[in-house]
């Protein structure tokens, strides 16, 4: 089984502090920071872009940058972000017009690829890429905002999603992100998920480490 990796979501980072926000959570267990993009178009929210990434690396971060694209289109970005020191990247296939060349786009930039799946998203998006895929990213609610409601049905498409890496015999990482908290990190492992994105269950608690902390015993149980 795979190490499980925490990555919080610096979504519901205090943005005015944002470097020592990315430290602290650094510092308190985080094994990955998560960086959501949202354009205003794909999306309807609008975050930040490669220079906010850049300065972040600048600033000294250097744990693993896992940018979330949620644009479109994608391409354009894919450089821009491996150049300010983006480690993965993944985007929406149903947001990208060719999904094999953009994935082919991230891995010749140096990053590791991934697919993201939102909640109503099929997966046969998955049927001809498996190959080049570090990760795959399911939504577990409709991505442009944090601290919304994990939904039950990603259970399902998590187990789904782990039949296929295991039919696949790839090395890829099952990402889950939105809703997911202490009380129930431990059943979205079980069903199939080894890398934990979680913006405000995180970031919106008093103690960072106490969190990460909290949610590391309940994986010890998986
Ligand atoms: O991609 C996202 C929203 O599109 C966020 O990463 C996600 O929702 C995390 O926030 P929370 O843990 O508060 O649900």
């Amino acid at each position: 089984m795979k190490e499980f990796l925490i990555a919080p979501s610096i979504l519901s980072a205090d943005f005015a502090r944002l470097g020592e926000e990315v430290d602290a959570v650094v510092a308190a267990g985080a094994d990955v920071v998560h960086f959501d993009v949202m354009d205003n178009h794909y999306v309807p929210n609008l975050t930040f872009g490669p220079m906010i990434c850049e300065a972040l690396r600048k600033y000294g971060v250097s744990a693993p940058i896992d940018v979330h694209l949620m644009v479109s289109p994608v391409d354009d970005l894919i450089s821009k972000f491996a150049d300010a020191g983006a480690s993965y990247i993944s985007f929406h296939p149903e947001a990208a017009t060719h999904i094999d060349r953009s994935l082919q786009l991230i891995i010749d930039a140096g990053c590791q690829p991934g697919l993201v799946f939102n909640p109503a998203t099929p997966l046969h998006y998955l049927d001809h890429v498996m190959d080049k895929l570090h990760h795959i990213l399911i939504m577990s609610v409709n991505p442009g905002f944090g601290g919304q409601s994990f939904i039950p049905s990603t259970y399902e498409k998590l187990r789904q999603v782990k039949e296929r890496v295991a039919q696949s015999g790839q090395n890829i990482r099952i990402e889950i992100d939105g809703g997911v908290k202490v009380d129930n990190i431990r059943t979205i492992a079980e069903a199939g998920a080894d890398m934990f994105v979680a913006g405000s269950a995180i970031f919106n608690a008093p103690d960072y480490a106490q969190v990460i902390k909290q949610m590391r015993n309940e994986l010890a149980h998986v």
